[in-house]
């Protein structure tokens, strides 16, 4: 019994001792749900001011109103900048504060236990706490933060113990967040470590990607774990996001959900990928943007009898579906090219600025490999274009299976291509062909995506390995856009039709064996003649009366073998060297 009888004595002292560890723990239950009490906090804390105020800066209640219309007003107006995305949360944003503030203010005046003050007080609270606590992005922020604050435990657990979670952002599909990885961990060990990320994080298997950060650091990793995947169904196209060809295009959705905006401007095109791969489809996206500006004019070669090209027939100016009529195209371009680059050499000018006056010309080739195969002469002008046309705007977009040196003809098109759209290869090692050598081992894993439509991009803006899915514009889809753009489309200019005239005049034909070579000696003896600053490619033209195509061709070949350079843009000379020799 006297056992028992010492047993209170003891609970009390128990109960000391249990005290500061109910405190800690009480402290750290509403430390972690503090996002759910906000509402709680946020009644306490204006009885509180309002008490304050009310007692020692009664006079204070028009400055109370004044900074709560402003603060409102800016959250309303302003609110992206902290990040309230969407109107609805702007809207909620302003209502609460107008609400707390007006609530504030009256409180100041008169007192925060007035009658009806209270009872206000618990109704507009329990009414701006309702959307709060359903709010799903709040919630979804609420449940990465739990999961990310027990982050040593699951870094330990994926063999990447000594990492630290640097910042998180959550989104409509899920999850992003920045590693900074341990002492002598590497990007590659991150990425080794995913199937273990993805246990302990508890995701779906494949739901975790790692990739290096755009700033190129070794010691960090960008996380990102996929919770609902925006890839799942096919993505419907929007409709256009541009109006002109100087803004960037959206041509679907990386992983995350973000849009892939592309510029367009001055810049080649390559989109490669197996039958089936959605290429087409990218083409569609593609052609479904650039219809939408009134600044591009746009040409067609599509050597399967314009099967993929000829729903898009009354938005394209011009289309080849046969060998011949895509090597007069190309040709054409060229010319097109050295008219506008004579055009602006006279404006002293650099660069073609596109305008519905004077529009940027996009020639779509859809199965490239196709044109080098049946049309080799057409693969010249292809290379002077890839070359030579972004000053000018005049761009080439290619759509093709396995850009090889022999599919490609000229590799000058393939290392010219800008913006390189990868879709699914059938071999690892194509991806490289598409993408650039080395890319594969860097992480472009073509190989792998999984569904048609599906991309990796590289261009000036992308150059990370992250999956994106194009939009899907299916027949309906290229039916309505075709009938609504087609009423907006430019015609040519001025200065690209008077080339193309001019150049019909002209008798000569570049290819007829005899007057070329005579040719060649007259250009080699005009070089040799030209004063130091050289001689204009205009004049080349006229001494040799070949075309420019031709000129800048035998140009580039006397470039390569040292016997030409060029002075300045537009001005060649034999090489001195050589010339003294
Ligand atoms: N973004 C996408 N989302 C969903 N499905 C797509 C997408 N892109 C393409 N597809 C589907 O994949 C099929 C094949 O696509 P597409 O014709 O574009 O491939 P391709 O690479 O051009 O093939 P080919 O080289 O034989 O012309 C389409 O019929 C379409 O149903």
């Amino acid at each position: 019994m006297r056992r028992y009888g010492i047993q209170p004595v003891a609970s009390i002292t128990d109960d000391l001792d249990i005290a500061p560890l109910l405190i800690t723990s009480v402290g750290r239950l509403l430390w972690r749900y503090r996002s759910e009490l906000a509402p709680v906090t946020m009644l306490a804390l204006l009885i509180g001011t309002g008490t304050i105020l009310h007692s020692s800066y009664r006079l204070w209640w028009p400055t109370v109103a004044g900074i709560t219309a402003l603060v409102a007003g800016v959250l309303l107006y302003a609110g992206r900048w902290v990040n309230l995305t969407r109107p609805i949360e702007r809207a909620y944003a302003a209502t609460a504060t107008a609400f707390a503030g007006g609530w504030l203010t009256t409180s100041t005046a008169h007192g925060p236990f007035t009658k009806p003050l209270p009872l206000v007080l618990a109704i507009g609270c329990v009414v701006l706490a309702a959307p709060w606590w359903a709010h799903r992005r709040r919630r979804a922020r609420v449940r990465v933060e739990r999961t990310l604050a027990a982050w040593p435990d699951i870094a330990q657990a994926a063999g990447l113990a000594g990492s630290r979670v640097q910042s998180a952002i959550v989104d409509l599909w899920g999850y992003r967040f920045r590693l900074g990885l341990g002492l002598g961990q590497t990007v590659e060990d991150a990425v080794a470590a995913v199937p273990r990320l993805e246990s302990a994080l508890g995701s779906t298997r494949g739901g975790v990607r790692v990739q290096p950060v755009a700033s190129k650091k070794a010691n960090r990793a960008d996380v990102r774990v996929i919770e609902t995947d925006p890839h799942a169904n096919a993505i419907t196209w929007p409709g256009p996001s541009i109006t002109f060809i100087t803004q960037p295009a959206k041509l679907g959705l990386f992983e995350d959900g973000a849009p892939v905006r592309v510029p367009l401007l001055r810049r080649h095109g390559l989109f490669g990928g197996v039958s089936g791969a959605g290429k087409s489809g990218g083409v569609n996206v593609l052609l479904g943007e650039l219809t939408a500006c009134p600044d591009v004019i746009l040409w067609g070669i599509d050597l399967k009898r314009g099967m993929e090209l000829q729903p898009w027939a009354s938005c394209i100016d011009r289309l080849a579906t046969t060998p011949q009529e895509a090597e007069a195209l190309l040709r054409d371009a060229v010319i097109v090219l050295d008219g506008r680059a004579d055009d602006l050499a006279q404006r002293g000018k650099r660069v073609w600025d596109p305008s519905p006056a004077r529009p940027a010309l996009v020639i779509i080739i859809d199965e490239y490999a196709e044109l080098a195969s049946e049309a080799p002469q057409a693969i010249d002008h292809a290379d002077s274009i890839a070359r030579r046309g972004r000053a000018v705007a005049v761009q080439l977009v290619a759509a093709t299976q396995r850009p090889s040196k022999d599919a490609m003809g000229k590799s000058a098109v393939r290392s010219q291509m800008d913006i390189r759209v990868c879709f699914r290869v059938r071999e690892a090692r194509d991806a490289d062909l598409i993408l650039g050598q080395g890319m594969v081992k860097t992480g472009w894993h073509a190989h792998k995506l999984d569904a048609p439509g599906k991309f990796l991009i590289s261009s000036p803006d992308h150059d990370i390995p992250r999956r994106a899915r194009t939009y899907l514009l299916d027949d309906h889809g290229v039916h309505t856009t075709t009938e609504r753009h087609s009423t907006h489309r430019p015609s040519l200019d001025a200065v690209s039709v008077q080339a193309l005239e001019r150049a019909a005049e002209m008798p000569i034909t570049e290819d007829a064996p005899p007057p070329s070579r005579e040719a060649e000696k007259v250009l080699m003896a005009a070089l040799r003649q030209a004063p130091a600053e050289g001689v204009r490619i205009n004049d080349l033209m006229r001494a040799t009366r070949m075309r420019r195509t031709w000129v800048y061709q035998r140009l580039q070949d006397l470039a390569r073998t040292q016997q030409a350079e060029q002075v300045s843009r537009g001005f060649w000379r034999a090489t001195p060297e050589k010339h003294a020799q």
